[in-house]
């Protein structure tokens, strides 16, 4: 999966036993709370919906690559932030907002970056009443500049005199520093209710070399998606089947999920390359994909994501994806075939049948095996053209006894187009007994992005 960068981070749940226990209650509760919610007729939904706001100032993405992190942590708690740059924001609807997480870096001489200078231009001088907005603020700077953090210091200045309240200390971080950024997390975390973050389960970055690139879908009428085979400078490191790699390109982070096991020798990514409507590779992806010599090295830091990871015990498991959310689906059933686990269905969707049929004979040599359902859909298919949605409908019967069974579902892809449609449709088509399971068993992950 090609996720948002990060510099300097590490995002995840804590596998610390407390951590995790309060995490996950919290994270039941509120998957409580949603599925209360999402039951009920859609006014109420609607009406019920959300009013959290994460919005950022950022020039070179760090502060909008967290911002990104946040708001997708808390959309896997089936919350729905609004997410955006300060720009897209008049200074008075803020005043719409009762809660606010602010990621806020400074540029120039202490000055805003260009995507809030309008939004301070409008504000500074102004006060509008914002006595109903909570917010909690991280200030990304470097000491080196003689205003340090001087923007968001400002900023936290304007809400406060607009009546604003700080929920949690302002946190300025110098450098991207983890600590900081561990401390003000663990803060905001509390306050929002939401596991944001926790530095204990990222290792440091090491140095891995680029060893192979496999165009996964030659002629494919999507953009080129590629497997890139890394193989470590030093010792091979520990991951499980689900964890997440951040991959330091030039001065940007990308967070990809990790489609193969320490087992394979290799770390292995499924990377879509990104092309600009102008035409215009993708940074990291462009450098990966296209312009990287083989044997270039690059820093890596791996992620543990439990979140993600199979749950215990020999259970079947539906995997669910699209694209390359392929890449965590096919970690997942590689350990389950260290683990002698056949019991998995995945349903796959991309483009045309084609030229579309990523690793395909890997996946056909385990299906012709038993060991695995297959069920690949194609967008752009002449005859019938499907999604995974349509596929998951077409065998609700099956997915109800296959969730009777025990079955986990994982679910790896973009969030927008596939990750919000399954989760409609499983609501839909499993009984409400079945979706309640589903969640106290923790038995329904998803990595979506
Ligand atoms: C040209 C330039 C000017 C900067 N000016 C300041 C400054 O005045 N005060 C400060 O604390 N940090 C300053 N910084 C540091 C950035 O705020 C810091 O690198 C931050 O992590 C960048 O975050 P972003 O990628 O979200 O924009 C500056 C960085 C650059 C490249």
């Amino acid at each position: 999966m090609s996720m948002p960068e990060l510099s300097e981070l590490h995002w995840l749940f804590n596998k610390r036993a407390l951590w995790a226990a309060l995490a996950m209650s919290g994270w039941l509760m509120l998957c409580w709370i949603c599925l209360g919610k999402s039951r009920r007729p859609a006014v109420i939904k609607s009406a019920a919906a959300p009013d959290w706001l994460i919005a950022y100032a950022s020039q070179s993405g760090a502060a909008r690559e967290i911002a990104e992190r946040l708001a997708r942590t808390f959309q896997q708690c089936n919350l729905t932030p609004v997410l955006m740059p300060l720009n897209t924001i008049q200074p008075q609807e803020l005043a719409g907002y009762s809660r606010a997480l602010l990621i806020i870096s400074t540029y120039g001489e202490g000055e805003a970056p260009d995507n809030a200078a309008a939004f301070w231009r409008k504000a500074e001088g102004t006060e509008p009443d914002l006595s109903s907005l909570n917010y909690s603020m991280l200030a990304l700077g470097d000491d080196q500049y003689a205003d340090f953090c001087g923007f968001g210091r400002r900023l936290a200045h304007w809400l406060n005199a607009a009546g604003a309240t700080a929920a949690t200390p302002r946190q300025d971080v110098n450098r991207l520093e983890p600590g900081s950024i561990q401390s003000w997390s663990r803060q905001a975390s509390t306050w929002a209710g939401v596991p944001l973050y926790d530095a204990e389960t990222s290792g440091a970055f090491e140095q891995w070399r680029l060893l192979e690139r496999l165009q996964l879908n030659p002629n494919s009428p999507g953009s080129p998606a590629w497997l890139i085979r890394l193989a470590p400078v030093a010792d091979m490191p520990i991951w499980q089947a689900g964890d997440l790699a951040q991959l330091s390109i030039g001065s940007a982070l990308r967070t990809y999920s990790i489609a193969s096991l320490p087992e394979d020798g290799v770390l292995e990514l499924i990377v879509r390359q990104v092309v600009s409507a102008q035409g215009v590779a993708g940074h990291g992806s462009g450098w990966l994909c296209c312009h990287a010599e083989l044997g270039a090295t690059l820093d890596v830091r791996l992620q543990s994501n439990p979140a993600f990871h199979l749950p215990e015990g020999d259970a079947p498991g539906i995997f669910i994806g699209a694209g390359t959310g392929l890449a965590g689906l096919r970690g997942l059933l590689r350990q389950r075939q260290h683990q002698g686990r056949g019991d998995n269905w995945l349903i796959f969707g991309e483009r045309c049948l084609q030229h579309d049929l990523w690793l395909n004979e890997e996946l056909d040599s385990w299906a012709a095996q038993g060991k695995l359902l297959l069920d690949r859909c194609f967008s752009r298919a002449e005859h019938r053209p499907e999604y995974v949605q349509h596929r998951l409908a077409a065998k609700a019967d099956q997915l109800r006894q296959w969730v009777d069974r025990g079955a986990s579902i994982h679910v790896c892809g973009s969030l927008a187009g596939m990750g919000r449609e399954i989760h409609r449709l499983l609501q839909e088509l499993l009984t409400a007994e079945q979706w309640m399971k589903l969640h106290q068993q923790q038995r329904y992950r998803r990595d979506l992005y």
